[in-house]
């Protein structure tokens, strides 16, 4: 009698084959619709994706054959359960699976080629067009209209697709009575019963830093456009932030502090080399040939693409590819490290069993993308790679270059805590169709303090302008990385022995570093993620295997301090009014 174990293992590696192959063709399906967006090419996709669920279906039934209690090896145990763990794909109804490709490639195909209207005669698309216009414009009407022009072209455009969405969605996910809706599905990424309460705790630690730092940035901006912009319920105006959504402000650093503009001697080349040289710097893989032979780079001028920036892990163990409209902003350069970041990861679980080729946990995945950044954004760490011309070390002292850091790392975290805040209230039926809207800008005035610069009603859906809401992809994920990135960013500098103040830390070089990193990084998900969390922070004082916001707060400390002081000088009331929103019905 061939024992349960053996098997199981046998099964497991005939299936480790089938999986990869069926991901090859899937994953290339995907890149062809993403980098050139047609009928054809999406009825590709579609056609590959209900293969994939027909395939993830069937096995999950032959996984289930095996009697798990017969097995003691937890390994074995922890693949059969990742076989059988396929989501939405457990439903037998492939009408309404197909049904919901359907609808996503609609709503993509809305998203990706939306031309915004600046006035009755120019319509732009968004990138590069309409991001540039909010990066760069200080007129204040001028952004108005770029803000609505877009808005009016994507969410609006695509609000009646989605209550059906969110229907079969749930429909699906529940079919076998494992998860509760959507959400639930989403959140179990975490293998944790108390993640939701985890990052609201998280969120609530960290709100202090948010509301100084927009404080400070409301009293800049209101000298710069006018007080009357600015209503006395303490909110800002959310199209002057220089971010289409207002996720990130480092666009407006220039008026929130004295700034020379970035180098122009750089290419797009150039950009991509100089991450692989932080990279394989600190002993980490170098780019494969394939990737500079089939990535797309540029935003092609024949053809509609999906601009969205993104890594892609196309299951043959060769196969890496970046998919980007890079353009020569300093904003970019940071897309450019964060996507191959996600390559690095890849490289370094790529010989593990396919369903093992996974971050320990989604944010883990988006916090290795980061990473690096904490380290080469340093002002002197630009200058050595040429990116800046020269920095003004005198003005750019600690302050402005926290100030700067803080501008994408501490505006970012209501934002990142709060569209799958939106999106699991949606899942559980607390917000339906015809508050939608009403409940985004009650979270986005609440959480991030700002309001929309003209009327909304619930004829809008805001939501749909932000590409992860019509692309079905969870967002938690980033507001966890930008907390483990602290935490590792803290451990990696120990286990350099780089001393001095965390936010001068730059760990290019240093190899030590680099292969703490790897020793988590080539884990990939065969553990739960808090052993993974430890494999970097092991021994470096005091961090443990859960989340801790402490690296982020020691972080920014010595910016804190100087918001706190700056905005007692000026008399500025920190926080605004939370619970009211101009111009939302
Ligand atoms: C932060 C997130 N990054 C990404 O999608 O890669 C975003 O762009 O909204
Ligand atoms: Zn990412």
């Amino acid at each position: 009698l061939v024992s349960e174990e053996a098997a199981a293992i046998a099964y497991l590696e005939e299936y480790d084959k089938l999986t990869a192959d069926i991901h090859y063709q899937y994953t290339k399906a995907g890149w062809i619709y993403e980098t050139n967006i047609t009928d054809e090419t999406l009825a590709n996709m579609t056609d590959w994706s209900l293969k994939l669920s027909d395939f993830k279906y069937r096995e999950a039934k032959n996984a289930s054959r095996f009697d798990l209690s017969k097995i003691n090896n937890k390994n074995i145990t922890r693949l059969l359960r990742k076989v059988m763990n396929i989501g939405i794909a457990a439903s037998p109804d492939t009408v309404k699976l197909k049904k919901i490709s359907d609808i996503e490639g609609e709503m993509a195909g809305i998203y990706s080629t939306a031309k915004g209207c600046i006035d009755v005669t120019t319509c732009l698309p968004l990138e590069p067009d309409l991001v540039n216009i909010i990066a760069n414009s200080r007129h204040y009407e001028e952004l108005a209209a770029a803000w609505k022009g877009w808005r009016d072209a994507s969410g609006k455009k695509m609000k009646h697709l989605y209550p059906e969405y969110v229907n079969l969605l749930n429909e699906a996910i529940t079919f076998d009575g494992k998860y509760e809706d959507m959400g639930d599905y989403y959140r179990s990424d975490y293998e944790s019963p108390t993640f939701e309460s985890d990052v609201r705790a998280l969120f609530q630690e960290l709100a202090p830093l948010y509301e100084n730092l927009h404080a400070y940035v409301r009293r800049k901006l209101r000298q710069h456009y006018g007080a009357d912009k600015f209503p006395n319920t303490g909110h800002i105006p959310a199209h002057i932030l220089g971010n289409m959504w207002a996720q990130d402000w480092t666009n407006v650093y220039d008026i929130l502090a004295p700034y020379p503009n970035k180098g122009s001697n750089y290419t797009i080349t150039r950009m991509y080399k100089v991450a692989e040289d932080f990279f394989t710097s600190i002993g980490l893989n170098k780019m494969p040939l394939l990737f500079w032979q089939k990535s797309m780079l540029v935003k092609p001028i024949d053809r509609e693409v999906i601009c969205h920036a993104s890594a892609w892990d196309f299951g043959n163990k060769r196969d890496f590819r970046i998919k980007q409209c890079t353009t020569l902003t300093d904003e970019q350069l940071l897309t450019v490290h964060h996507e191959m970041g996600h390559i690095i990861y890849y490289l370094a679980y790529k010989d593990l069993p396919y369903l093992y080729r996974d971050g320990a946990n989604p944010g883990f995945h988006e916090g290795m993308a980061d990473i690096v950044t904490l380290s080469f954004q340093t002002p002197e760490h630009l200058k050595k790679i040429g990116f800046l011309d020269d920095v003004p070390a005198q003005n750019e002292g600690d302050i402005n270059f926290l100030l700067r850091m803080a501008l994408s790392k501490v505006a970012f975290l209501p934002f990142g805590y709060l569209i799958d805040q939106w999106r699991w209230s949606v899942f559980r039926g607390d917000t339906m169709p015809d508050s939608y809207n009403e409940k985004w800008w009650d979270l986005r005035c609440d959480l991030q303090g700002i309001f929309p610069p003209v009327e909304r009603t619930n004829a809008d859906f805001d939501p749909g302008a932000k590409y992860h809401v019509p692309g079905g992809v969870p967002y938690i994920s980033y507001f966890v990385s930008f907390v483990a990135q602290f935490q590792w960013h803290k451990a990696l500098c120990k286990v350099a022995n780089i001393s001095g103040p965390l936010h001068r830390c730059d760990i290019y070089n240093n190899t030590m570093a680099g292969s703490r990193l790897n020793d988590m990084l080539k884990m990939g998900s065969t553990r739960p993620w808090g052993e993974a969390m430890l494999k970097i922070t092991n021994g470096t004082d005091g961090q443990t295997n859960k989340l801790s916001a402490a690296p982020l707060l020691e972080y920014f400390g010595p910016l804190l301090k100087w918001l706190q002081e700056n905005n007692r000088m000026y008399n500025e009331r920190i926080g605004w009014d939370k619970k009211k929103c101009p111009n939302v019905q």
